[in-house]
């Protein structure tokens, strides 16, 4: 019988060859810290090739020359089982990621290829904000929601104290392995805002799509103060939600989403009430609010444009919709945007097929009472938005394929 010797450092792995270990498992999870870096078994690998110590390949059959050198834990998609085979690893040790979920069998063949998940670059993303407490933070992030976010708005009944704050990031932080705020290298500056607000959202999603991050909503609040709640309690990004304006995204010690705000909709013209009229593709007040969105939104500040409603005044947590003829226009002039305000687990799905929106937000419409999240509603809301990312994906590829053939039937 041969045992699976477990290292985590170059110190380990060599005391382990010289020690004649045929099966060395290299473990991406520090121990004392639970910290999880996939480049762990990259790293140490390096030793065994230093040492003249080969590894075997998975596609060969196993000779006492070489290792079976195996990756454990960290592993949540195919793309992590393609690295370590790519780098020839003969095994993966998959635990949390099966526990987690639902479908242990599909989760297995997604793992290896043969189940198709949404590649992360196409992939959107889900916001559950006004949280706080722990518990409801847990259920978010195992229903899968990319952002968290706390409200430290002044006025508002999901207020959270910092000490609260520093528990959620917590609880967060522990979910998705690490220790420490989430560090997003902003893209190169440029002068289109398309660009910029493009490379955002991909950065966005890729950074939260194995561990949720935290958002800090504030509004109109002294930058100071948002600096050292930012510092003190370890959020990974800030949401301002006032008249902060766009410059000020970049002042705030970690990227900050800029909400543009949207007056309420008129009842039953939320959504596609507007759409062709009289042949005009949309309502013209709906095309001026969004060149007004535009207008607010130009590239090198924010992380991300967020619109949301307000009514009589009120910004945030209203509970109500704004016209998302507006969200679609200012996703087809190239800004992805997220869309907030009155979405519920019965809406979310014609919101995201209809405005074609980059991420959706939620608060009121998955609560029980004000600050406190329903557990089932909040799986719905996410299930319905993945759903409807996952049609969307589907819709936009057909449509893509049809222009593609169309214009090889012009030529
Ligand atoms: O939710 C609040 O109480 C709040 C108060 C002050 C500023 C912002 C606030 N919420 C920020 C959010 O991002 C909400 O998710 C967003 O407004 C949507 O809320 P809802 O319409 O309840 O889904």
């Amino acid at each position: 019988m041969e045992p699976l010797v477990e290292v985590h450092t170059d110190e380990e792995m060599t005391i382990a060859l010289e020690a004649g270990a045929r099966v060395v498992g290299v473990n991406n999870r520090n121990l004392h810290t639970f910290e999880m870096d996939l480049e762990t078994t990259e790293r140490v690998a390096l030793v065994a090739a230093a040492m003249g110590v080969p590894w075997q390949n998975p596609t060969e059959s196993w000779t006492r020359d070489r290792i079976v050198l195996s990756a454990l834990s960290g592993i949540t998609g195919p793309e992590d089982v393609k690295r370590f085979e790519t780098m020839g690893v003969s095994m993966v040790l998959v635990g949390e990621t099966l526990m987690r979920a639902e479908d242990p069998a599909k989760a297995i063949r997604t793992l290896l290829g043969e189940e198709d998940p949404t590649p992360v670059s196409e992939q959107r993303l889900v916001k559950v904000c006004g949280v706080t407490n722990v518990e409801d933070a847990s259920t978010i992030a195992t229903a899968g929601a990319n952002l968290i976010g706390v409200i430290f708005a002044e006025g508002s009944p999901r207020r959270v104290t910092e000490k609260r704050a520093r528990d959620i990031v917590k609880t967060v932080q522990a979910f998705g392995e690490r220790n420490s705020p989430k560090h997003i290298e902003p893209p190169p500056q440029t002068d289109s805002s398309a660009e910029w607000f493009q490379a955002w959202s991909r950065k966005l999603v890729e950074a939260s799509h194995r561990t949720p991050l935290v958002v800090g909503v504030f509004q109109n609040q002294p930058m100071e103060e948002i600096r050292r709640i930012v510092a003190e309690t370890g959020l990974d990004l800030v949401q301002l939600h006032g008249d902060e304006g766009m410059e000020a995204c970049a002042e705030c010690g970690v990227p900050a989403l800029r909400v543009v705000h949207v007056p309420a909709a008129a009842p039953g013209e939320e959504r596609v009430e507007s759409v062709l009229v009289g042949g005009e593709r949309a309502s013209p007040s709906a095309k001026s609010r969004a060149e007004e969105v535009l207008a607010q939104a130009p590239p090198n500040f924010a992380a991300g444009v967020l619109l949301d409603t307000s009514v009589k005044g009120v910004k945030g947590g209203t509970g109500l919709p704004f016209d998302h003829e507006v969200a679609k226009l200012v996703g087809e002039a190239g800004v992805p945007v997220i869309v907030a305000g009155g979405l519920d687990p019965d809406n979310v799905e014609v919101c995201v097929i209809f405005t074609e929106s980059f991420g959706v937000d939620v608060s009121s419409g998955v609560e029980e009472a004000k600050g406190v999240k329903n557990p089932g509603e909040v799986k719905r809301f996410m299930e319905q938005a993945r759903l409807a990312h996952k049609d969307l994906t589907a819709k936009l590829k057909q449509e893509e394929e049809e222009e593609e053939e169309e214009q090889g039937e012009r030529i």
